[in-house]
């Protein structure tokens, strides 16, 4: 259970965060600090300053002011807690101020904590590389009429990843005043903010070209997307080491494949054929290769027939002669053995979310000729066990195939 500490708990981001870890099954949340401690009732204690914190806290997570900063890394530093800061509207002292104390706790920083938002700064920056200085860039941002600060700590994350496209050489533009009468220079990306209302958060990258504009539009329709973001967030840094952490540890870890290793180099497999499909006699069989200490790995059973299944498993080469001695002790029992296998491991968060990923590792080792021997799989992982004479053949052929 991750224990939580949620600063600016009773304003309307930390109402909304305290409300989904309560529905989460595998964090809570122990305390809460606000400048105003009593505006709201709240199940567990609410202090005004870190100082009465008396509670055992896993992670701090902060939606409040920029003025909270100093307590927040002061309380997070002195009891090396990891801190997920939400909130925007930092001066560039505050962000030294971040970095500074990243070297000693894991710090998570995101002026948006919705995924949306930071594939929109991603297809902004690709869009800009593909554009060049040919089309003038503008934002604009629209936010309810309670927000504080302007322009949006996104509008402004936005623009300084569109930057990064052009090294750093644009300027920033803060809206259009009367007082200055001079056509938009190239170099320019004009910042707007509108606030009214209830809008919870708008942000629209316009690129304006010579007869066609492009625009990435997000639009968040609740708040609660910032909270599932910052739940995502304390929850992978909680048992981080030191470092500052931004939305994009948490997106390049979700690929659908972000890495590719070779477990077992020097494997071996052995198929079990035609076994009597009775528990009692397979679970003997492994029991004897258990009680002499053969250590099995990848395994899997094909579906039976007639009576009779296949039982294939890996198992590292030293053990072989002592497996195959095991096995003869089994009256009537057939098994084949290929040697020189190894063990190749694909993993990645996005696999669970996408159609056909065994089917483009299929393909992608079928382009080389390479053949499978045994396969198998979770939500995030699939091991597969190969030729080792075609080992860095297929590590290429995946990095190739998963853009690793
Ligand atoms: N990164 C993200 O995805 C998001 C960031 N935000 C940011 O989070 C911050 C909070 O947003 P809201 O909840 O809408 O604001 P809010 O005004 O409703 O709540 C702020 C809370 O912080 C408290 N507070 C103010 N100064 C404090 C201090 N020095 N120490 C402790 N508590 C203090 C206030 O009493 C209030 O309860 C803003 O900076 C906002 O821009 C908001 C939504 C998403
Ligand atoms: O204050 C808000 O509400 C929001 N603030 C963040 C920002 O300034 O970018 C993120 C989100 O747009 C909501």
């Amino acid at each position: 259970m991750i224990k939580v500490l949620i600063s600016g708990i009773n304003g309307k981001m930390g109402q909304i965060l305290s409300g989904c870890i309560a529905e989460d099954e595998n964090m809570v949340v122990v305390a809460g600090i606000d400048k105003m401690p009593d505006a709201r009732q709240n199940p567990f204690p609410v202090y005004e300053t870190f100082s009465r914190v008396i509670e055992s806290v896993d992670v701090v997570i902060d939606f409040s002011r920029p003025e909270a900063l100093p307590d927040i890394l002061a309380f997070s530093s002195k009891k090396n807690i990891p801190a997920v800061l939400a909130t925007t509207g930092y001066s560039d002292q505050d962000k030294t101020m971040i970095a500074n104390a990243s070297a000693h706790i894991p710090i998570f920083f995101s002026a948006n904590m919705s995924l949306g938002v930071n594939l929109q700064m991603e297809l902004s920056k690709k869009a800009s590389e593909f554009l060049g200085d040919k089309f003038d860039i503008e934002i604009v941002e629209k936010h309810h009429n309670q927000k504080v600060d302007a322009p949006s700590g996104t509008a402004l994350a936005i623009a300084d990843k569109i930057n990064e496209a052009f090294s750093g050489g644009k300027q920033y533009v803060y809206g259009r005043t009367p007082d200055v009468r001079a056509k938009r220079d190239v170099k320019e990306i004009g910042i707007h903010a509108v606030r009214g209302g209830t809008v919870v958060g708008d942000h629209d990258v316009l690129f304006l070209g010579n007869d066609e504009v492009i625009e990435i539009h997000h639009r968040a329709m609740s708040k609660h997307i910032f909270a599932e973001g910052a739940i995502r967030a304390a929850k992978f840094i909680h048992d981080k080491p030191a470092g500052l952490y931004s939305m994009q540890d948490i997106i390049s870890g979700m690929k659908i494949v972000s890495s590719i290793y070779a477990e077992d180099e020097n494997d071996a497999i052995i198929t079990l054929i035609g076994v009597p499909h009775e528990p009692q006699h397979i679970a003997d069989i492994f029991d004897a290769l258990a009680k002499n200490s053969v250590n099995l790995d990848t395994i899997s059973q094909a579906y039976p027939q007639d009576g009779k299944v296949d039982i294939v498993f890996s198992i590292s080469s030293s053990d072989i002669e002592i497996a195959k001695s095991v096995l003869s002790e089994f009256d009537g029992l057939r098994y084949d053995c290929v040697t020189d296998i190894t063990k190749l491991t694909i993993e990645g968060e996005g696999m669970q979310r996408q159609f056909g990923v065994v089917a483009r590792l299929f393909s992608a080792l079928a382009a080389d000729h390479i053949k499978t021997y045994i396969m198998t799989n979770s939500q995030t992982r699939i091991s597969f066990c190969i030729g080792s004479k075609n080992t860095t053949k297929a590590i290429t052929a995946v990095t190739q195939a998963f853009g690793l």
